[in-house]
């Protein structure tokens, strides 16, 4: 055994999440978080050498160069993985609170050109280097909140050139900032003005989605499916080709309607499929039979403000893995805390913290095809790891709206600290 670069050790509790990283927790397999009270993990050239007590762990790779960071009387967890976000825009949306506020509905607003095609504009307008600096904000702050991984699509581009830019911006803000992003290519994210839903659709198919594969800029292709918006049909086309060229697929699924989406997404395959706030009994049933992820936005419903939020417990009851997602958007959810997101689940998906953790993390991981690098903490995974300042995993969604984050290790480095 080598000597580690990095030892947190002394945790009080540490959860690992380990044992799921070869498929996702589902029903019971949920609750299972891997628990070591006086836990250490060690870390070298980025990885992780060894998981266990701090005994076991100081014994093993302990060496003279070895750094070492207590977390006496803390909680140490895998970093959060967020699975679903539209961090790259450019502008705000706060215009639309009052619309929201007088009871406009979220899709009556997009209609009359506001919503996802207002950013589209502000996006066009923003060159790379504002859109950019923009991001690199959100993702400092997602970091902040202990996010050391996360998902984030293009959508605000609508055009081959814009999608396009956002993909290309996408690969280089993974490659300048501390967070890893995995880019999905969303070019069917709303219909802008000029085009008939089938028209955009063969837009899609006919000119972005071949573009895009072809600079291998995604690796995930999602679709808006929603009555009004994409349907089942548009929706099946545009994945279909996407599969063919070799993406893998998501879905924005049974939303804001109960039409259907989940079972286009069991049909299809998709790795995961997200929202489902109106999911049928059927649709439920045809997630758990073909192991899609269901990636949870409870910060979009809270959000929204319509009391709305998608049946969990009933999918952890029929045995689909359920992942969490901040939905970072300037529209529908504009956060980047993946703890507001485990509050929210835990008070209103009536998640228990043990589920919720292992939503934000290792099943956050398998739905975004990154389970084999990070989402536990065990022997071979990549070094990212929080320390959170609170005495027990109760306290995380119990004490909300601040930030229980005390350091984020990334790759074995500090990449953020709380100021003291
Ligand atoms: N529902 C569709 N797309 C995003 C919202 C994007 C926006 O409003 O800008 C979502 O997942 O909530
Ligand atoms: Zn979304």
């Amino acid at each position: 055994m080598h000597y580690a670069d990095l030892l947190i050790h002394s945790a009080r509790m540490m959860a690992t999440l380990k044992g799921h990283s070869d498929s996702p927790a589902v029903g019971e397999k949920m609750s299972e978080i891997g628990l070591i009270e006086n836990g250490a993990v060690a870390i070298r050239e980025g990885k992780i050498i060894a998981v266990g007590t701090t005994e076991e762990v100081r014994k093993a790779c302990l060496g003279p160069e070895t750094k070492e960071i207590s977390a006496e009387g803390k909680v140490v967890t895998p970093g959060f993985v967020d699975p679903h976000t539209h961090v790259l825009y450019g502008g705000s949306r706060e215009n639309e609170l009052s619309l929201k506020l007088k009871g406009v509905p979220y899709l009556d607003i997009l209609k009359q050109g506001g919503g996802i095609l207002s950013t589209v504009r502000s996006t066009k307008q923003a060159s790379d280097e504002e859109i950019k600096t923009q991001t690199n904000r959100r993702l400092r702050t997602m970091l902040s909140f202990g996010t050391t991984t996360a998902e984030v699509k293009s959508g605000y581009g609508l055009t081959v050139e814009e999608e396009l830019r956002a993909l290309r911006l996408i690969h280089e803000l993974d490659k300048e900032q501390a967070v890893d992003l995995v880019p999905t290519f969303m070019g069917a994210h709303a219909v802008p003005a000029g085009y008939s839903e089938e028209e955009f659709t063969d837009y899609v198919i006919d000119e972005m989605l071949p573009k895009a594969a072809a600079e291998g800029l995604a690796e995930f292709c999602d679709v808006f499916c929603e009555p009004g918006v994409f349907s089942l049909e548009s929706s099946e086309r545009i994945l279909v080709k996407a599969q063919q060229l070799n993406l893998k697929l998501k879905m924005h699924a049974d939303e804001l309607e109960s039409a259907g989406g989940a079972e286009l997404a069991a049909k299809l395959g998709v790795v995961s499929a997200d929202h489902l706030l109106k999911v049928s009994e059927a649709g439920i049933a045809a997630l758990a039979q073909k192991g899609v992820i269901a990636a949870l936005l409870p910060a979009t419903s809270f959000n929204l403000a319509k009391n709305s939020y998608a049946p969990a417990r009933e999918m952890v009851r029929a045995g689909v893995p359920i992942a969490l997602a901040t939905d970072s958007n300037p529209g529908s959810s504009p956060t980047e805390s993946m703890p507001l997101v485990l509050t929210i689940a835990c008070l209103y998906l009536r998640l228990t913290p043990e589920e919720a953790l292992a939503g934000a993390t290792i099943n956050a991981a398998h739905a975004i095809g990154r389970a084999d690098q990070v989402g536990s903490l065990e022997v071979g995974k990549k070094g990212d790891v929080l320390i959170l300042d609170i005495p027990n995993l109760n306290y995380l969604p119990y004490h909300f709206g601040n930030n229980p984050v005390e350091k984020v290790i990334k790759g074995g480095k500090l990449v953020w600290e709380a100021q003291a």
